[in-house]
């Protein structure tokens, strides 16, 4: 199949690369002419594993880039991949789905055929139908249900693992309004949906939106109930790995996504908690638990800080923080608690000293007072306490001993040789 991807950032890049990678002929339509060159000199424009490989092969004959929407008209279907962040307000804002579907319907205007438009992006309830249709239809002269064709197909990769999430997932999630439209992704994902492992759910456009937002709410609320009952397992003097575990023997609760601690952070959980709230809110529905789960989620960085002066006087105290991406295996450091972290430890008047393998260079501009160290190792040394803030793998079995104090709180569970340490605290256990 012929396709165009609009917007090749995290998404827009790894659908693409994937999609060639099945055998599809597909165009990347993006702004950034930095992305553009990058992809078409057969290189990959952000870090992902398995990205690189898929685009040096593709690049050049079923994969190219352009910032020219006309590429469009060459193509069956368009799949729309652009950012959907949040306003001030923590509302879902679409100023970047209306432009970029102005710049698709003017393209699709100069379209003979007709043409399936794919939202991708993470957006509420109603977008897809009363804000990008409408928008399309206006630009293109062409009528939904006629010469137009729009359908919902939310993603549900991690940053990280983004190649094989898109290529291996639980689900493949289509919302269409008309069976041409769903038949057409049917026979786009076959070799993804044919897998055993892949179930296809095939839904109307409002219940597809909406799915995702639900995906990543409970799983948000799902590490807050699991920060919740690790409070009050360290308050009990319990050991919260080892109760929760225990709890996800039970097959519908599961084992994934156990792991207390600092909380999440990232580029979606977040901003999509936040929209759903608002969107919520706009409907007229008071969401209680939601607005809880974010409440558990803000309030974690604080009591590992707290933990910390617990032991160690902070004011004029050298800190280490191990860890400021989000999560391990990016160097994403959009709402990391790791950020909050260092907040706090300044509030209270102590010289941070940070080591990440890969995010530092994210955080160096926005805390240039923050010390960078090279390694863990050099920021743990001369240091009066540490906090563990990402789980990155290379922090188990670490050396403590050239610490001032070697006191450490730990906000991921990593592996630790307790005896090496005066004090070793865990934040939920
Ligand atoms: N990142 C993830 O892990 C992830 C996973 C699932 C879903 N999502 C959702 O997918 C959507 C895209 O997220 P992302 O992380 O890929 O965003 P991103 O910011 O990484 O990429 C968006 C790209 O769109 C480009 N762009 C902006 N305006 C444009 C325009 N008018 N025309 C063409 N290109 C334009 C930007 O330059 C950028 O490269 C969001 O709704 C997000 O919530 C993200
Ligand atoms: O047991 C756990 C699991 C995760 N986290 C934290 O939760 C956050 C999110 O982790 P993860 O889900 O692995 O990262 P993302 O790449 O943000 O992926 C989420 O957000 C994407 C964008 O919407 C979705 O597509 C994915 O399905 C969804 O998992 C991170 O800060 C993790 O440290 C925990 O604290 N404990």
């Amino acid at each position: 199949m012929h396709v165009s991807i609009v917007g090749s950032g995290y998404v827009g890049t790894t659908v693409a690369a994937c999609l060639a990678d099945l055998g599809h002929e597909v165009v990347n339509i993006e702004i950034d002419q930095e992305i553009v060159d990058t992809i078409n000199a057969g290189e990959a424009p952000i870090h992902e594993s398995g990205l690189a490989d898929r685009i040096a092969e593709h690049a050049g004959t079923n994969l190219r880039a352009t910032t020219d929407y006309a590429a469009v008209r060459e193509t069956d279907l368009t799949f729309l991949c652009l950012p959907t962040p949040q306003a001030e307000d923590g509302s879902l804002d679409l100023a970047v789905m209306r432009a970029g579907s102005e710049s698709l319907g003017r393209a699709l205007a100069a379209k003979a055929d007709d043409h399936l438009v794919v939202v991708k992006s993470t957006v509420l309830p109603g977008t897809t139908e009363d804000v990008v249709g409408p928008i399309l239809e206006d630009e293109s002269g062409k009528r939904v249900g006629d010469d137009l064709e729009l359908a919902m197909n939310p993603e549900f990769l991690r940053m990280g693992t983004a190649v094989t999430d898109f290529l291996e997932p639980d689900k493949v999630v289509v919302g269409a309004t008309s069976e041409d439209a769903a038949a057409t992704l049917r026979e786009l994902y076959a070799p993804i949906v044919d897998r055993e492992a892949t179930d296809l759910v095939e839904t109307d456009i409002r219940e597809a939106e909406l799915i995702k937002y639900a995906n990543n709410a409970f799983l948000a609320s799902k590490v807050s109930l699991v920060n919740e009952l690790g409070n009050i397992a360290k308050e009990y003097g319990a050991d919260a790995y080892e109760v929760l575990e225990a709890v996800g023997l039970d097959d519908r609760i599961s084992e994934r996504f156990m792991r207390s601690g600092l909380g999440w952070g990232g580029s979606c959980f977040p901003k999509d908690v936040d929209a759903l709230r608002a969107g919520a809110r706009e409907q007229g529905y008071d969401p209680a638990l939601l607005d809880a789960v974010v409440a558990i989620n803000d309030a974690q960085p604080r009591r590992l800080v707290d933990s910390l002066a617990a032991h160690v006087d902070l004011e004029g105290a050298r800190i280490a923080v191990l860890g400021l991406s989000f999560k391990p295996g990016t160097d994403d450091i959009r709402k990391s608690r790791a950020l909050d972290v260092i907040e706090y430890l300044q509030d209270r008047g102590a010289a941070v000293v940070a080591y990440d393998p890969v995010a530092m260079e994210n955080v160096r501009p926005k805390y240039p007072e923050v010390e960078y160290a090279e390694s863990a190792a050099a920021a743990l040394a001369d240091a009066d306490g540490a906090v563990v803030a990402t789980d990155w793998p290379e922090f188990d079995d670490l050396a403590f001993d050239g610490m001032v104090q070697r006191v450490v709180v730990d906000g991921r569970r990593i592996d630790v040789d307790e005896e090496s340490l005066e004090v070793y605290e865990g934040l939920t256990w």
